[in-house]
């Protein structure tokens, strides 16, 4: 991998994040790429803010592959992140090894994977064999049917100590990276000054080494609302339905097409 992940380590301590988004297409892996993002994500959310369902369990590893196919074209040199979906990796190494070689063949970089020490032997399995990984911690959406709901971690003492043994367990595993999702700020940054390698928080605070949020968040494109986490960086329903209203409206008064235009 071109992308040096250790320098956004070595930069986040002199003052400099990492951003990354996720993408899941062709053309907003291009804008992302050409904004001068780190990093695309091609994240199971596609299966809420896509596909328009309640969470992300409905998502198949052959819907990733084609996301992340398309979403290759437009990436250009941008490090490139899947997600392993639900049910494709947690029963056994080998079957974790073919599915992150079927997105590795549909273009992506790196593979990301939810889970805390119970995955580290997976992780190992796949790291040991060339894959990069990252792994996933915190608020982990595969498992909200467990929690019912989707619901802040390592809120309590006893949480946070899990989560730091879980963070330790993936680094030493072999995982390049780790995704720390909706916990409070300090124990993202405790976390994040404890691990050797570069952490991407999602509402995890200031202080983890990057950041990440979907993509449909920031354009305010996510009818379903966004975690309160998440900053809205354009209006995009309000553009998208005004547009689209002006365009039927024009078509409907007939000056749209006009007459001397193909
Ligand atoms: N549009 C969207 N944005 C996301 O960031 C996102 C998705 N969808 N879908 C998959 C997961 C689910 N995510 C979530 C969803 C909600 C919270 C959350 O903190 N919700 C409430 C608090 C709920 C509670 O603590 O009980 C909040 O305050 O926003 C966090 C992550 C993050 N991911
Ligand atoms: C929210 C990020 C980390 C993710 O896993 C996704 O978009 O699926
Ligand atoms: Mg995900």
């Amino acid at each position: 991998m071109s992308k040096k992940l250790q320098d956004w380590k070595r930069d986040k301590a002199a003052g400099r994040k990492r951003a990354l988004v996720t993408a899941y297409d062709y053309p907003f892996a291009h804008f992302a790429a050409r904004a001068g993002l780190d990093g695309i994500l091609v994240g199971d959310s596609l299966g809420m803010v896509v596909a328009g369902e309640a969470d992300t369990l409905g998502v198949s590893l052959e819907q990733v592959c084609y996301h992340t196919r398309m979403a290759a074209r437009g990436a250009g040199s941008c490090l490139l992140i899947a997600d392993l979906p639900f049910g494709s990796y947690e029963g056994s190494p080998g079957q974790a090894w073919s599915s992150a070689a079927a997105l590795l063949r549909a273009g992506t970089d790196m593979v990301k994977l939810e889970g805390g020490r119970e995955m580290a032997e997976t992780v190992a399995f796949l790291a040991q064999r060339g894959v990069a990984v990252c792994g996933h911690i915190g608020l982990t959406p595969q498992r909200v049917r467990q929690w019912g709901g989707f619901r802040r971690q390592g809120t309590d003492a006893e949480g946070a100590q899990h989560l730091r043994e879980d963070a330790a367990a993936l680094a030493a595993a072999g995982a390049r990276l780790l995704v720390i999702e909706a916990v409070p700020a300090e124990l993202g940054a405790e976390i994040t000054r404890n691990l050797a390698i570069p952490t991407i928080g999602i509402g995890a605070g200031p202080d983890t080494d990057a950041q990440v949020l979907v993509l449909h968040d920031v354009l305010g494109l996510a009818p379903g609302g966004s975690p309160t986490f998440a900053h809205q960086y354009l209006g995009g329903a309000g553009l998208v339905e005004s547009a689209l209203t002006r365009y039927a409206e024009e078509v409907r008064s007939g000056r749209f097409p006009p007459r001397q235009e193909r």
